[in-house]
């Protein structure tokens, strides 16, 4: 599968969040009349300040919760493996080789090491892990256990890529070159992307639409377009474009923190 690279609006449809509203026992209103078309091919950030609703609206997309109101719906229908998640926390089996932990979702779903070897080798590959096949988390940096994390998510090449600020807790050296290598991996999977994050500096990097929320309640303020080519590079991560993007990104993230109830 490649990356859909068709311009932004014509690319088709993947999936669509109608109207969504999550309310939390009660009196927590964490997201209401959320609105969002996520098409094939697009990498998506969701930019917003804490508490306004990202993670939320993450994780009603990945089926872990159901909205109060509204609705997601696939085009086409969801079907089994369309799916991939990275949280914050790499959450491997410490018990468990790299490669084996790698391997679960295929095991999940009833197939051999042997049977699907190649696929997880060449995905350890892509994170530039292969060496480290054998060894433990407990041997590994964090750069290292989240790159095991992505590899677990995308080896079954999903359609959809949910990734929920897996950078945040990295140093800013890791961070530029997980991000690096996060474009690569799309790259060679062909997945759409959500991707939540509070670094204005990080969406532009890696998105192509940004979509910016405010929070109580958690909503769609404002949608920005980078409309910047891939692949992305130092070069791009150091242009005059690069810093405009940014400017109008942090802009409307401010808006977004002032914005009133
Ligand atoms: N399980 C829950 N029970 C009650 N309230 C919750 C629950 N999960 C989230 N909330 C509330 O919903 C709102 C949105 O939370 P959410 O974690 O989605 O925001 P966020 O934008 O991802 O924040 P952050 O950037 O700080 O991670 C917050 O007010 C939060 O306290």
């Amino acid at each position: 599968m490649t990356v859909n690279r068709a311009p932004l609006r014509e690319r088709p449809e993947l999936l669509k969040m109608s109207h969504i509203e999550k309310t939390f026992r009660g009196d927590v209103v964490a997201l209401k009349d959320m609105n969002l078309t996520v098409n094939q091919g697009d990498f998506i950030s969701l930019l917003g300040p804490s508490g306004c609703g990202k993670s939320t609206a993450l994780r009603l997309v990945a089926g872990l919760m159901r909205p109060t109101n509204g609705v997601i719906e696939w085009s086409g229908g969801q079907g089994e493996g369309d799916l991939g998640v990275v949280f914050q926390e790499p959450t491997l089996m410490p018990w468990a080789k790299v490669k084996d932990n790698v391997w679960l979702p295929y095991r999940l779903r009833g197939k051999s090491y042997f049977e699907v070897k190649d696929e997880v080798l060449q995905t350890l590959k892509l994170v530039g892990l292969e060496r480290f096949q054998n060894a433990y988390p407990r041997e590994l940096s964090g750069g290292m256990k989240m790159r095991v994390a992505i590899a677990r998510a995308m080896v079954t090449k999903p359609r959809l890529i949910l990734m929920d600020e897996p950078f945040a807790a990295l140093d800013e050296i890791s961070r530029h070159k997980l991000n690096n290598d996060l474009l690569a991996l799309r790259d060679a999977v062909g997945c759409t992307v959500i991707f939540v994050t509070h670094s204005v500096f990080e969406s532009v990097f890696l998105s192509d639409r940004i979509v910016v929320m405010a929070a109580r309640p958690g909503r769609v303020i404002r949608e920005l377009n980078v409309e910047a080519p891939y692949p992305r590079t130092e070069e791009f991560r150091t242009s005059a474009d690069y810093a405009a993007f940014a400017r109008e990104a942090s802009d409307a993230l401010h808006q977004a923190m002032e914005v009133a109830v």
